[in-house]
């Protein structure tokens, strides 16, 4: 699995000791497949990977977590064969401990969770990693910056939601900039190598704020599957430089 492409070996490179060494990497940018057309979802997942995409991002929603439903493991397991990204999968289900081991089997590369989905978070990042995968953790809008600390040494990613969970195509809420640059600070000073991702009302005009708040990983939906062109797209969403400090 190419999980190291250029911009996460770059990544990897750019924090010593918890010093950010100033190195700049390429922004990743993560499509969702939420938005894509659903009864031609193998040819989107190799549209997206030949249109330049770095992760191809999963929205695991239950009906019961979040007020809508998508798909399951044996849609990510359909998935795997044809696209070769990273499979960055976002469980919005409760509880999702039961769930951890069927969506390693089907491919996923990085299994993220937020921490309302079940009583203990510590434990469920362990069950990730004890699978061979990586771990994120999802704050909504609602939770704080907070809940990391005790788990920080067991992430690979934190991802902030800008809309609340359960839809694409939601307006970006601005509130949560100071938060993102928050964790920003605290993964620096962990001197670990944590991918700080963005999730909700992502496009052109908003990627820069995130970029300048300290993301490093874009997750976008309606603003890559919803353009007629997938390379401009995702193009538009690296301006101006294409990376991240
Ligand atoms: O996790 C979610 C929504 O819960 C997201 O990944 C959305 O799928 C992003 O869609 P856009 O806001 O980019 O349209
Ligand atoms: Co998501």
């Amino acid at each position: 699995m190419r999980w190291r492409k250029a911009g996460v070996a770059c990544l990897f490179g750019s924090v010593v000791g918890g010093i950010n060494t100033g190195v700049t990497r390429p922004l990743i940018i993560a499509p969702s497949l939420l938005a894509a057309d659903f009864a031609r979802l193998g040819e989107e997942v190799a549209a997206i990977e030949a249109a330049g995409a770095d992760w191809l991002h999963l929205d695991i929603m239950d009906g019961h977590f979040v007020p809508n439903i998508s798909f399951g493991p044996a849609v990510v397991k359909a998935l795997r064969k044809h696209c070769g990204l990273p499979f960055d999968v976002h469980l919005m289900i409760a509880p999702a401990d039961p769930y951890l081991a069927a969506f390693a089997e089907a491919g996923a590369d990085l299994i993220s969770l937020h921490p309302e989905a079940g009583p203990h978070l510590h434990r469920s990042l362990q069950t990730i990693r004890a699978l061979g995968k990586k771990a994120g953790v999802v704050l909504n809008p609602g939770t704080p910056a907070s809940v990391l600390a005790p788990v920080m040494d067991l992430l690979d990613l934190v991802l902030v939601m800008t809309v609340n969970p359960g839809f694409g195509g939601q307006s970006f809420l601005h509130s949560q900039l100071p938060k993102i640059a928050e964790i920003r600070r605290m993964i620096d000073a962990s001197g670990r190598d944590i991918h700080l991702q963005i999730d909700g009302g992502v496009t052109a005009a908003t990627a820069p704020l995130c970029v300048e708040a300290g993301a490093d990983t874009l997750v976008a939906g309606t603003a890559v599957f919803g353009k007629p062109d997938y390379a401009a797209a995702i193009a538009a969403l690296r301006q101006p430089s294409g990376m991240v400090a």
